[in-house]
């Protein structure tokens, strides 16, 4: 059933309407097809301007999510709308047009960039992929600009990626995102591969450039701690699902799961906040998902209703929760 509402912002740069994504596989050579829903009915407004992060356990549909926001794959069902436009309605120049507007940082940065790139190369590849010309001149002057922009000496123009350190490779990695100007940037766990002291420059990095230049971001991550640092506004998915959307990153939780998860950011011992992660009950495949609440066989809080009867993504608790029983 798709979420009825989800916190619509007045002036959104993404919508997504009841969207979905199904990928299907056989099982064994000669078994029957199967259809796993990755996200499964998603409506949810990304609001211009700000941080909206999105979380949830590994598998949950986060990276989907980000790939349709971005059209770098269609969807099986609804719309995804960016600037009011649906991406699905555009031709292939317009498409592309509309693609200058947005654009990624991945997670690795060892892996992005192109080993037999420099880094002039690297931050000027969305330039070459959109088609546009510069000259030498101009060429060497944007890369050395871009450079500037996320604090790298204009000199490691000439470098490759085996010459740069981790951190250095995520700036040419955010400065190559930078190259065409956009609006939003999805950042997916940008920061997860590199070491803590380096996370947190990123993050500053990242702050200040989208204070400078009024980007949006929607920013994917397994870190609640660095969600609730960064983003102010913060959705959490559970088996391609939104059951929760937090206005702000004090805002009470109210979904059990997201209490959870939650509670398990800060309890500085690693060896404790396992302890209190820790969810009874498996996660449902997301193959053969329960009809009720997806939720139910890890929730304290469960009741009959949550077996048989999917709770609606609704705002009734102050902020939109998808739980039959949310929490006070
Ligand atoms: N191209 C694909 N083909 C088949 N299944 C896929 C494909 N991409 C993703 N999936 C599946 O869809 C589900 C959601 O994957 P996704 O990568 O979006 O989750 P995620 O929340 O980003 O996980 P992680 O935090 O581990 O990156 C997973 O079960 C994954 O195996």
């Amino acid at each position: 059933m798709p979420d009825p509402i989800s916190a619509p912002v007045s002036d959104p740069i993404v919508r997504l309407d009841n969207v979905a994504k199904y990928f299907t596989s056989r099982a064994g050579l000669f078994g029957r097809k199967r259809t796993m829903r990755a996200v499964d009915g998603v409506t949810l407004d990304v609001p211009r301007g700000g941080v909206t992060g999105v979380v949830g356990e590994s598998g949950c549909g986060k990276s989907t999510l980000a790939r349709l926001v971005l059209r770098l794959m269609p969807p099986s069902g609804g719309r995804v709308l960016f600037d009011g436009a649906d991406l699905a309605s555009l031709g292939p120049a317009a498409l592309r047009q509309q693609r200058r507007r947005m654009q990624m940082v991945f997670q690795d940065p060892y892996s992005s960039i192109d080993p037999r790139f420099t880094m002039q190369d690297a931050v000027l590849e969305p330039l070459r992929v959109q088609r546009v010309r510069l000259s030498g001149a101009e060429a060497a002057e944007k890369a050395a600009r871009l450079l500037e922009m996320v604090g790298l000496a204009p000199e490691l123009a000439s470098r490759y990626p085996h010459q740069l350190s981790g951190g250095q490779k995520q700036r040419v990695g955010i400065a190559r995102a930078l190259a065409l100007s956009p609006d939003l940037i999805v950042l997916d766990e940008p920061t997860a591969s590199l070491d803590v002291s380096i996370q947190a420059q990123i993050i500053t990095l990242l702050a200040d450039l989208r204070a400078r230049l009024g980007l949006t971001y929607l920013f994917i991550s397994h870190d609640l701690g660095l969600v609730r640092y960064f983003c102010d506004r913060i959705v959490v998915m559970y088996l391609g699902s939104v059951v929760e959307i937090l206005p702000s990153p004090d805002a009470p939780q109210r979904h059990p799961y997201t209490r959870t998860l939650m509670e398990s950011a800060f309890v500085p011992d690693p060896a404790r906040r396992k302890t209190v992660a820790r969810l009874t009950g498996e996660i449902p495949s997301a193959f053969d998902r329960p009809p009720g609440c997806a939720f139910v066989a890890r929730c304290p809080q469960a009741s009959s209703r949550c077996r048989t009867e999917k709770p609606a993504l609704t705002a009734s608790h102050g902020h939109p929760v998808a739980c039959h029983h949310p929490l006070d």
